[in-house]
């Protein structure tokens, strides 16, 4: 599949759907309007699942796992190493994000998509690009056609999960120096300055941080990536885990499934899948803005409010997952709650 047939397989969510619930929540009995951006959640997930009658009783969060070459020029507090240690953790329960979804209601699906090393509990052969992008500072991160089979990748995760029943997915990543190639995609996507969406990722000091940003500027300058052209961008300076949930954006999109964005990359990656589909942005929901500089800024491009403001950047998921169980209490409301009509048969007649 190309992206030409891809995109030409993606519709914008039903107006229909949308319509019927937004009529629904007005016979909702309770103030209008009350549950604010939940009610226009619902609205919206109404119009990607085509019916406004829906559940969000299966929840599965995608984590896309990868190493990244550029790690080489200390633009990391730590190795790469730990991207297999938690890669591991998460199918033993025993990361941040496997522990926040046993409390959401939410399965994890761990995806080996170029880990520097194999994991055995997570590795598979057929989902994995490579053994690592190449040092974006030397060389373009991969091939062209790599940047595609991850998107594809994380495209066929999105119909998997579908054909499983799940209702709904959050996207995460685990991959020691993804916020460098994240900052680096979103510089050039965005059209800023490296110092301006540049942080210091999961915990960099002072003297890593001017490096990092003078290692994005010089990576840009150098393979000069057209803004224009996403797989371009993906290829010379970002990485699979971003490409992968790329693809996750565009298959929820193809398979009618609401995605949930996390934090600062998973934002870069659904920038991304909007800039090659447009229409995909209609099936993607926020979470949270993460502390990250270019949090916000990807979330403004994106043309989404965060539900949670809570300061956090840990990645792997955490802040989709977190809003998950928010997301499920506005649509219980809308399910179950009593409409003004009941209410007038059951409870205000017999005071008149
Ligand atoms: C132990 C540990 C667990 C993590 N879980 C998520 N991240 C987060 O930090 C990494 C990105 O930050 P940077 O670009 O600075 O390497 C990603 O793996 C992200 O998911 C972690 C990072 C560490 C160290
Ligand atoms: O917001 C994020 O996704 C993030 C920020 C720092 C490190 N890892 C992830």
């Amino acid at each position: 599949m190309t992206l030409q047939e891809l995109a030409g397989q993606i519709v914008p969510a039903d107006a229909e759907s949308m319509e019927r619930a937004r009529k629904r929540w007005l016979t909702v009995a309770k103030p209008l309007y009350s549950l604010g951006r939940l009610e226009d959640a619902v609205i919206r997930m109404a119009g990607m699942k085509e019916t406004a009658e829906f559940e969000l009783k299966k929840k599965a969060l995608v984590i896309m796992c990868a190493d990244n070459g550029v790690v080489e020029e200390g633009v990391t507090q730590t190795g790469q190493e730990v991207t297999a240690v938690v890669a591991h953790n998460f199918t033993k329960k025993a990361a941040s994000v496997a522990i926040m979804g046993e409390v959401a209601g939410v399965e994890l699906f761990p995806v080996d998509i170029g880990m520097a090393s194999d994991v055995p509990s997570v590795t598979k052969a057929e989902q994995k690009i490579a053994y690592g992008t190449k040092n974006f500072h030397k060389e373009p991160a991969m091939s062209r056609e790599e940047a595609w089979r991850a998107v594809l990748t994380g495209v066929r995760m999105a119909e998997a999960l579908s054909a499983r029943g799940y209702d709904i997915l959050a996207t995460g990543e685990m991959g020691i120096g993804n916020t460098t190639t994240s900052s680096a995609v979103a510089a050039v996507l965005l059209g800023l300055p490296a110092a301006e969406v540049t942080g210091r990722g999961a915990g960099l000091s002072g003297t890593g941080l001017t490096r990092k940003i003078q290692v994005i500027e010089e990576a840009i300058a150098m393979h000069k990536p057209d803004a224009e052209d996403v797989l371009d961008v993906l290829s010379k300076v970002g990485g699979f885990d971003i490409a992968g949930l790329a693809g996750v954006f565009l298959g929820g999109a193809l398979f009618h499934i609401p995605v949930v964005v996390d934090g600062f990359i998973s934002a870069v990656a659904a920038l991304c899948a909007v800039r090659m589909v447009p229409a995909a942005a209609d099936y993607m929901l926020p979470s949270h803005v993460s502390k990250e500089p270019a949090g916000q800024l990807l979330l403004d491009a994106l043309n989404l409010s965060p539900f949670l403001t809570c300061e956090m950047n840990l990645g792997e998921g955490s802040g989709a997952v977190a809003v998950m169980p928010l997301l499920e209490m506005g649509l219980s409301v809308y399910r179950r709650m009593s409409t003004f009509e009941e209410i007038a048969i059951e409870s205000y007649q017999p005071l008149r």
